[in-house]
């Protein structure tokens, strides 16, 4: 190699300055316009977005998306330099605005600004932060303050982190796939932003919440973070709002719907089980419409999961049964609980659904016990109690409708309201999962005095805080210290004076999730079949112990979230190897996994836990 050809080798510092001076003045990224002299750039993709001398972000026009290989790592709308501008400008104006009247989430979004930074510079530093602390930055990387970082996205947003695939990418994705700069990646998490927690449809914003459920699945899971790919799927949107802002990121469009949208999804399962045969996808946030019509068509196929449906699901059962174990009740009564479930949708669904079989398998696990167990659960949405009434109803709550002759006999009707409901059914559980802040009010709470459990169980499920269903200062004043409280996003506990505490359970899926798809990955099950699930979810339950339990502490805190997920990841190989769904992984082959006993289990999922720690660099010639 010449001197002048290796000086300007594209990594070396002097060519960045010859590169620079060479640009100085007409033609600088921000300001290049027709007919300037254009900057000799020696690297592509990724490396350009990452160099400040270069990325024009979102500006980058589509032809130079194609030219550079960054097609699909930037939002899919091409931004002018003043929009990128007027966006930087909103958000620094509402930063301000915000710090005179002084709301509490401006700190949390400040916190969330500095961490995110420390991601952009150093991975390392950033999730030895976080595992060190992460009682206390979980609820800012993840619920609620995610929430508020989704909606703010169009102004937070600054330096790409993930993968966009966009409606206009139809026929691009299987090469687009390739301009990832990791050869391996282990877990996507992939939304369409169409519910973004309770919050509804935020569309290309929605990227927040995959990126935060990755950053669990490195803190609590220990998934290399260079193997992580956060996902966002613009296929439109249809908040007005979003469709009628002049800054927002993504396609300014309806929702693609039917077939055009399942042939999105199918061309992006496709390109990426193409690059990556042995990813695990986890589906999060899209809206119920969709998720159970895409958990049925790929969980056959592809390793993937659908986090609100069967994640919830197991996180609800463990909680249940701790419910169960808080009355100083054995687990086995569980089939004996009636449940009254508020919301109807991908999480509602996915638990009734999951906890039916959990009681029918109590009950002798055949046709009968499964038919008894439906008894147990009272489904109330939008429209109230749902019955065998309901015009047009969702197939997939047709399972769940009431009688009609065992409403009319409990003095219910079609549509009664929740309150008529908890009035008349004496729940031993409450569970919301319905998105609407507050809808457990006080007359829900009172009429469930009338429970007929010795101790009530109340969850507030949705995310983030300001949808959960009550507070648990409102569950622990109506229902007494007795009551078995857990919310979707964190709470503190509640002084109940007398040196008495209500203590406040964080019922989230992130108990579960991180473990599931660590234990697919090391297991190298072809699929995550319900056995795995349902091994994940028994062993939360049983990682509470019966002291714990009966001082209503139902799930464990989660300053040992890296301790619980190394279990849940433990039992779920031990199933997949079970089931014979394990091909293995790396250097352990599949005979190999069906030798290791539950501790060697536990052992092999340690080892393989990455760790935030430097590693040592050796530089290498190209
Ligand atoms: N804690 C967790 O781990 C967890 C997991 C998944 C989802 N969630 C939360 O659950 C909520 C719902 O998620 P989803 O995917 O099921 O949403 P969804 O939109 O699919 O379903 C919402 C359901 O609530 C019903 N509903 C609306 N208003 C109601 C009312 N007044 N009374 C009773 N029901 C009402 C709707 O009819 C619908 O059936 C979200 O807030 C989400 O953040 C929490
Ligand atoms: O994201 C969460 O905190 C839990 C759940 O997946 C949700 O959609 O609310
Ligand atoms: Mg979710």
């Amino acid at each position: 190699m010449t001197l002048s050809s290796s000086l300007l080798r594209r990594s070396s510092p002097i060519h960045r300055l010859i590169s620079a001076a060479s640009v100085a003045g007409s033609s600088r990224p921000f300001t290049t316009s027709e007919g300037s002299r254009p900057s000799i750039v020696h690297k592509r993709s990724i490396d350009i977005l990452h160099d400040p001398w270069f990325n024009k972000g979102t500006a980058f026009s589509m032809t130079e998306r194609d030219r550079l290989d960054l097609r699909g790592l930037l939002p899919p709308t091409v931004m002018s330099p003043q929009q990128q501008i007027d966006r930087f400008m909103v958000d620094l104006k509402r930063l301000e605005h915000h710090a005179r009247d002084g709301p509490s989430d401006t700190n949390a979004l400040a916190k969330w600004r500095i961490l995110n930074r420390c991601h952009d510079r150093n991975e390392t530093l950033y999730y030895k932060v976080l595992i060190d602390n992460i009682e206390e930055y979980a609820p800012i990387v993840y619920t609620p303050t995610v929430g508020l970082v989704c909606q703010n996205y169009s102004g937070l947003f600054r330096r790409p982190r993930g993968m966009y695939f966009s409606a206009e990418d139809r026929g691009e994705m299987m090469s687009m796939v390739y301009n990832w700069p990791a050869e391996q990646v282990d877990m996507i998490v992939v939304t369409d932003g169409s519910r973004i927690l309770g919050l509804g449809d935020l569309g290309v914003q929605g990227i927040g919440i995959a990126i935060g459920k990755l950053d669990l699945y490195v803190a609590a899971a220990g998934i290399n973070p260079q193997r992580v790919l956060p996902v966002m799927i613009d296929v439109g949107t249809n908040n007005e709002k979003l469709l009628k802002d002049p800054l927002y990121l993504g396609l300014q469009e309806h929702r693609l719907d039917g077939e055009a949208y399942l042939s999105v999804i199918d061309e992006f399962m496709e390109a990426v089980f193409t690059r990556w045969p042995h990813v695990i996808v986890q589906f999060e946030d899209f809206q119920s419409k969709w998720a159970f019509k895409l958990l049925e068509r790929y969980r056959n196929t592809y390793r993937m999961f659908n986090d609100d449906v069967q994640g919830t699901a197991g996180v609800a059962i463990a909680g249940l049964l701790g419910a169960v174990r808080a009355q100083g009740r054995p687990m086995i009564d569980f089939p004996k609980q009636k449940i009254v479930v508020a919301g109807a949708g991908s999480a509602g669904l996915g638990v009734v659904n999951a906890a039916r079989k959990t009681m029918a398998r109590m009950l002798g696990n055949n046709e009968s016990a499964f038919e008894s167990a439906r008894s147990q659960f009272w489904l109330v949405d939008a429209k109230g109690l749902i019955t065998e009434e309901r015009p047009n109803i969702d197939p997939n709550a047709l399972p769940f409708a009431r009688k009609l002759r065992d409403v009319e006999h409990q003095g219910l009707r079609e549509g009664a309201s929740l309150v008529e409901v908890v009035n008349k059914v004496k729940p031993d559980v409450l569970l919301g999962l319905s998105a609407v802040g507050g809808l457990f009010s006080k007359e829900v709470l009172e009429a469930l005095k009338g429970s007929s459990s010795t101790r009530p169980a109340v969850f507030a499920m949705s995310n983030p805080t300001k949808n959960a269903e009550c507070t648990p200062e409102e569950a622990f004043s109506i229902l007494g210290e007795h009551v078995i409280f857990a919310s979707g996003s964190p709470c503190s506990d509640v002084n109940l004076g007398d040196g008495k505490i209500g203590h406040c359970n964080q019922g989230n899926n992130m108990y579960l999730f991180p473990g599931i798809g660590l234990g697919t990955l090391l297991s190298g099950a072809r699929v995550v079949s319900d056995g795995m699930l349902q091994a994940a979810a028994e062993c939360l339950a049983a990682y509470m112990k019966e002291e714990e339990v009966l001082k209503g502490f139902i799930y464990p805190s989660i300053s040992s979230i890296r301790d619980i997920t190394k279990e849940v990841a433990a039992a779920v190989i031990q199933e997949a190897v079970a089931e014979d769904l394990a091909e293995g992984y790396r250097d352990m082959d599949a005979r190999e996994l069906q030798r290791l006993d539950k501790e060697e289990t536990l052992e092999y999922v340690k080892n393989n836990m990455w760790n935030p720690v430097y590693p040592t660099l050796v530089y290498k010639k190209d």
